[in-house]
């Protein structure tokens, strides 16, 4: 079955349907990792987006029942040089194909992705629309163009968690699958769901803490009559200027527990101190960026997935860059100059991703017991 992507900008490329017929819009922005699709499919803070893979052959090791980062794929569109049609892997259930059909997301391969890119880089990300059943150019291009941009928009509220949950599960091993928590927990921590991610709330058990999840908009003062060691903020789709109830939130827990943000936590955490973010030309979305820790020659090959970034300026005085960007000297970390509170722009719980980072895991925790011991 034939299929179209067109940008609003007016590019089109012509190629076949994958998983699901139908039409969708969305922004069209790419990921370089040439593994880990099942983790970038189900990743929440994809909500609103066409994700275009850049390693030209993706499906090949099937979809197991593990490597998941959420129940369902969030991501609006799903665009691929070539998907296999013959998986090879001891935990495969289904080809990429059926997995992108039994969950109604509608996808397009046979395109030419490195042109898509290059365009994508030199125009910037836009809004797209993937068709197979409108196979018009020009009707294509002007659907995108009246579809609404990602930016301003409160997509957080799509894929939150509507109700409070524990989370137990810990760390994979290829024997045994997940496990549960190593020992008994050290630390209680409540974790805002803005889209989290499994492999975070597993990353935090394996570091020896009892978590609970909690809906994007739940009162600061909820959180807090928890009486957590630490709250966690979680990574999450779209802009994140429009989530004024979470940035007020978090001012209010700011100084009275430590807090730990990822992503669209991290950005959320510098609006809540005063600073300010800004939509990139294209973000940074892959499994081999490269990232400075400090001053010094530190550096880390990160895991990263957003497209809105903190403007270091607006952050200066109230907060230190810990971490930046070597390919474009963005902000990828802030530190409060005062109190227990720090944030990355990538994602230490690499999934997918190397693991460099995982270290900032037991940052959170050396700093739940700092607090307690200052306060004991
Ligand atoms: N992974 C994330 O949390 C992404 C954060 C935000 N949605 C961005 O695109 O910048």
């Amino acid at each position: 079955m034939k299929a179209i992507l067109a940008l609003a900008d007016g590019r089109v490329f012509y190629g076949k349907a994958l998983g699901t017929p139908g039409e969708v819009t969305g922004e069209v922005v790419f990921n370089t990792s040439m593994t880990g699709y099942q983790e970038i499919l189900t990743d929440p803070s994809y909500a609103g987006e066409i994700v275009t893979m850049t390693y030209p052959l993706i499906g090949n090791y099937g979809i197991n029942l593990e490597d998941v980062e959420s129940v369902r794929p969030h991501l609006r569109g799903f665009v691929v040089k070539e998907a296999s049609d013959f998986p090879s892997n001891w935990r495969s259930k289904m080809s990429l194909d059926a997995y992108l059909k039994e969950n109604g997301i509608v996808g397009i391969q046979g395109i030419d992705t490195r042109a898509l890119v290059r365009h994508i880089r030199d125009k910037g990300a836009q809004t797209g629309i993937i068709s197979s059943v409108d196979l018009d150019p020009q009707s294509l291009v002007e659907k995108a163009r009246q579809a609404p941009s990602i930016v301003g928009r409160d997509l957080v509220r799509e894929v939150t968690c509507s109700q409070p949950y524990d989370w137990q599960e810990g760390a994979w091993d290829i024997e045994s699958g997940y496990r549960g928590a190593v020992g008994p927990a050290k630390y209680k921590v409540v974790a805002y769901d803005f889209g989290i991610k499994r492999n975070i709330l597993r990353n935090l058990v394996a570091s020896g803490c009892e978590v609970k999840v909690v809906p994007a908009d739940t009162p600061a003062e909820e959180v807090l009559a928890m009486n957590p060691d630490g709250v966690f903020l979680s990574n999450g789709p779209g802009d994140p200027e429009p989530i004024t109830y979470a940035q007020e939130n978090i001012r209010k827990i700011l100084g009275k527990k430590p807090i730990f943000g990822i992503c669209l936590g991290h950005q959320l955490l510098s609006i809540a101190l005063g600073g300010k973010t800004y939509k990139l030309k294209f973000g940074h979305r892959g499994g081999n960026q490269p990232v400075r820790r400090g001053d010094g020659h530190d550096v880390e090959i990160t895991s990263q997935n957003h497209g809105f970034a903190v403007d270091a300026d607006s952050i200066k005085d109230i907060g230190v860059v810990s971490h930046i960007n070597l390919n474009d000297n963005t902000v990828e970390g802030l530190e409060h100059k005062t109190l227990p509170a720090f944030s990355v722009q990538y994602h230490p719980e690499a999934s997918p991703g190397p693991h460099d980072a995982r270290y900032l895991f037991e940052r959170f925790t050396a700093m739940m017991d700092k607090e307690k011991a200052r306060k004991a």
